[in-house]
């Protein structure tokens, strides 16, 4: 039964070693013929966004993340090129590098990379460095917060070679990203400490004519690449965001690109049964409703995919997380996405999947090549690899027979090519689900509410800061003079105090709390 049901659902496509088992989502046909008219509406949609129509219309922009892999899908002669020619110049300039034509400013080749980003414009890099990254040419090391300790700890790692071998990429779609301004200036900060000029080690990758754009030109940055407007950040992997830092690096580029058009081609595909993509799309709507009701825990079986979960939450949460359908109708939609690991979860909250609370299903990655060369027997006959598909099966049985859903894909091993289908898998599943639930998956307004409230926090405490006197006070006397909440200014004076700007009485609760010089 089962046997049969699992022939039955699975997609194949053996040309590039993938498939994908759905059988353990219980789709059903009645389901499916309910959908049809939503999948029809959804093949409309994405042929319309790959032919340029304007499909974020909040930001009245297209969507051309599909071009990235397929240039001449792009609908302008302008866009094709937009496309071509950075990926020509990249390649040429990771080549001079790797030559040592263009060199570190004191001479000498450069060693290593320090990608400086947020989100989008690091998710896709720390992903590509951690699952085919090994070994490669140029090491590549990551700011990606404003934490400044997490930044001192880079820079003393990066030291051990020195900083005057480190080729700086600071990396901002927009260009104005609080966080990667603010770990673009510690790093000048760090080279010049070193007695090194910063920008004749830099390289920008972002928007024409945005502030960082700017500030390349005026520092005298090594070269600029361009970042395209129709390219969101969560998609950006396969543009200049993704494709700099990975020719750096000595990966197989074209590779990769190979990989998410062979998926596009597959998935471009009208007939739904056989299109993998909107069949996982599908599974995702039945399983939660339509309205995410259960989340997404991805397990992938290699450690070198541990980030794809992460990377996943990005281009699915950002996608999906949307208060409002394109009608203006309330509808919160969206699907949590979390993981890390399989096997080792097994032994960390699978627990709670198989026993607790019923609401996720699984999203199993088998990569089915255990090692390259000669692996020892851990028992007579058997591999580590046999352990670990061993664990995969189990955990994926044992889930279902406890009434807990699964999708399994697998992959023969992880290379450029194999991240390039998988990736080009989920993005144009989230392509699909949004049209399914009717939303923008392109837009993140949501975003903006959180850096607005920090803006009016940071200015507060700069008012806080002018407020301190000798005398001990409290944080409502504070906030009273300030005209502003007692609570943001509590936050403020204890931050303050934490760091050493200001001394901290403590009373019997915070409105006890005083603070003085
Ligand atoms: O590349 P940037 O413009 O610096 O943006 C970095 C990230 O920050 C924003 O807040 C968005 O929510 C992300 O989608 C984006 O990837």
């Amino acid at each position: 039964m089962s046997w049969t049901r699992y022939c039955q659902s699975v997609i194949r496509y053996p040309q590039f070693g993938f498939s994908i088992d759905l059988s353990r989502m219980d789709v059903d046909d009645a389901f499916l013929a309910e959908m049809q008219p939503k999948i029809a509406k959804a093949f409309t949609d994405i042929a319309a966004l790959e032919a340029g129509k304007i499909v974020n219309p909040d930001e009245q922009r297209m969507v051309g993340h599909y071009w990235l892999r397929n240039a001449s899908l792009a609908p302008t002669e302008e866009l094709r090129k937009a496309v071509t020619e950075p990926l020509a110049a990249l390649k040429d300039f990771a080549e001079k590098v790797h030559t040592g034509q263009i060199t570190s400013p004191g001479g000498g080749t450069f060693k290593q990379i320090l990608l400086i980003g947020i989100g989008g414009s690091a998710l896709g890099p720390q992903l590509v460095n951690d699952a085919i990254g090994h070994n490669s040419k140029l090491p590549i090391f990551f700011f990606d917060n404003t934490d400044p300790a997490g930044m001192d700890r880079v820079i003393s790692d990066l030291k051990e070679v020195g900083l005057g071998r480190t080729l700086v990429l600071v990396i901002s779609k927009s260009g104005g990203t609080a966080e990667t301004r603010n770990g673009m200036l510690e790093a000048k900060a760090a080279y010049e400490a070193a007695g090194l000029q910063f920008g004749p080690h830099a390289v920008a990758v972002t928007g024409e004519g945005s502030k960082l754009d700017k500030y390349a030109i005026d520092q005298k940055f090594i070269t600029r690449f361009p970042m395209e407007d129709w390219v969101g950040g969560r998609t950006s992997v396969m543009s200049t965001v993704g494709l700099v830092p990975a020719a750096l690096q000595g990966i197989d580029i074209d590779s990769f690109l190979a990989g998410a058009a062979a998926m596009d081609v597959e998935t471009r595909k009208t007939d739904a049964k056989t299109n993998a993509a909107m069949q996982l799309a599908l599974a995702w709507y039945h399983a939660g409703n339509g309205k995410g009701e259960k989340d997404m825990v991805v397990l992938p079986y290699k450690d070198s995919l541990v980030l794809f979960s992460k990377y996943l939450q990005q281009l699915v949460m950002e996608s999906l997380g949307k208060e409002l359908d394109l009608d203006g109708k309330k509808v919160n939609q969206g699907i949590a996405v979390y993981g890390n690991k399989g096997s080792t979860d097994q032994h960390a909250y699978v627990q709670q999947l198989r026993d607790g609370v019923h609401n996720f299903f699984t999203t199993f990655i088998e990569v089915r090549k255990g090692r390259n060369g000669e692996g020892i027997e851990v028992e007579p006959s058997t591999s580590s690899a046999d352990y670990l598909q061993g664990f995969l099966r189990g955990t994926r049985k044992a889930l279902y027979e406890s009434g807990r859903k699964s999708v399994t894909i697998s992959i023969p091993e992880v290379t450029p090519f194999q991240l390039g289908v998988l990736i080009g898998l989920f993005e144009r599943t989230v392509s699909f689900y949004a049209s399914l639930v009717n939303i923008n998956a392109y837009h993140q307004p949501g975003v903006e509410a959180g850096k607005k409230a920090a803006t009016t926090f940071l200015e507060l405490l700069n008012a806080v800061r002018g407020k301190i006197i000798a005398d001990a006070r409290t944080a409502p006397e504070v906030a009273t003079e300030l005209d502003a909440d007692p609570e943001d200014v509590y936050h403020c004076l204890t931050h303050l105090a934490a760091n050493g700007e200001v001394q901290i009485a403590l009373g019997k609760d915070p409105a006890g709390d005083t603070f003085s010089l």
